[in-house]
């Protein structure tokens, strides 16, 4: 069978987010504001370097500065809160993140929350998901999780309109599984939420009964194309590196098996598809926090 589904381009809907950005930046500018983003990187992976080389070239050719924290795998929990310290009193900074995973050794939980929430460009501090649970509707003036609302930003710019929809979210992770109700049930998209995850012992019948399926358990095709109910919009957001048996080369597989898009009705393509949301959503993040730290000023 042929793919019919609708490929959710998130190359695509990044790229209308980032000319809207690169607008947003110029008008703060203009105001004597430069919005700052900035990473901090414990190690050498690869793939997290790849990561933050992404983050950073993205938001230059938006017009933002961008400022880069490196430290050695073996930086001890002092060390990396001394950086956090200073990104937190940096004037220049307007948002950043932590890129994790970070190195066993240190204490993920303490760093994260050192972070001053204000400049949380992940939306994951404690206190903003705790402001995020307490606003059910109207102005939320904290960064949200920057996946989840790339997730939503996706749907709606290819004009899906989630009232009423029930998404069956695959996976708990503090990331996407456990924040991606929290805005779907917001009023303002009024999505009706299941959540399954290990612990469910009827998932593909769960699962069966979606209008929307987002994949995020980060376990190879996990969710199956028989399970798929034909017309659904399956998201994929699992990243899973292995090498491909027939090229030998390391790639993506995502929590969709790939012939879930001969009876989907919409899919988002893995990579190409969430992940660039993620980014785009990021540097929304940093903006929002420099057009409020600009407001204040004024
Ligand atoms: N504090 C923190 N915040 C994060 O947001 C965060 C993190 N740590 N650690 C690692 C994960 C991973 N992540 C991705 C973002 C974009 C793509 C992305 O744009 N991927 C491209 C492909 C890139 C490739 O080929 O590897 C795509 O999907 O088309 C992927 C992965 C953010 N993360």
């Amino acid at each position: 069978m042929a793919q019919t589904a609708k490929i959710l381009d998130g190359k695509a809907a990044s790229a209308s987010i980032k000319a809207e950005l690169t607008e947003r930046v110029a008008a703060l500018k203009a105001r004597g504001v430069t919005p700052g983003i900035a990473t901090v990187l414990v190690g050498a992976d690869p793939a997290s370097q790849l990561y933050v080389g992404m983050k950073h070239k993205q938001s230059k050719a938006i017009g933002m500065n961008s400022i880069q924290k490196e430290l050695p795998a073996d930086a001890t929990q002092e060390q990396v809160e001394a950086v956090i310290d200073e990104l937190n009193a940096d004037p220049a900074c307007h948002g950043y993140i932590v890129q994790l995973p970070l190195p066993k050794h240190l204490d993920t939980d303490a760093i994260l929350e050192r972070i001053d929430p204000a400049k949380d460009a992940d939306g994951l501090h404690p206190t903003n998901l705790g402001k995020l649970v307490l606003n059910v509707n109207g102005q939320i003036d904290t960064p949200l999780p920057c996946t989840p609302r790339g997730v939503i930003e996706l749907l709606l710019r290819n004009g899906y309109d989630l009232k009423g929809k029930h998404v069956v979210v695959v996976g708990r992770g503090v990331t996407i599984g456990r924040p991606m109700p929290l805005l779907l049930t917001r009023r303002e998209v009024n999505a009706t939420v299941t959540v399954v995850h290990t612990g469910t012992p009827n998932m593909s019948e769960l699962l069966k009964q979606a209008d929307v399926i987002v994949g995020a358990a980060g376990a190879k095709h996990i969710v199956k194309a028989a399970d798929v109910k034909p017309g659904a919009a399956v998201l994929d957001v699992g990243v899973t590196r292995e090498t491909d048996p027939e090229t030998g080369k390391s790639r993506i597989y995502g929590d969709i098996e790939p012939a879930a898009a001969e009876v989907a009705g919409y899919i988002s393509p893995n990579p190409g598809g969430v992940g660039p949301m993620t980014v785009a959503l990021l540097m929304t993040n940093v903006v929002e926090a420099a057009e409020r730290a600009a407001a204040a000023k004024a």
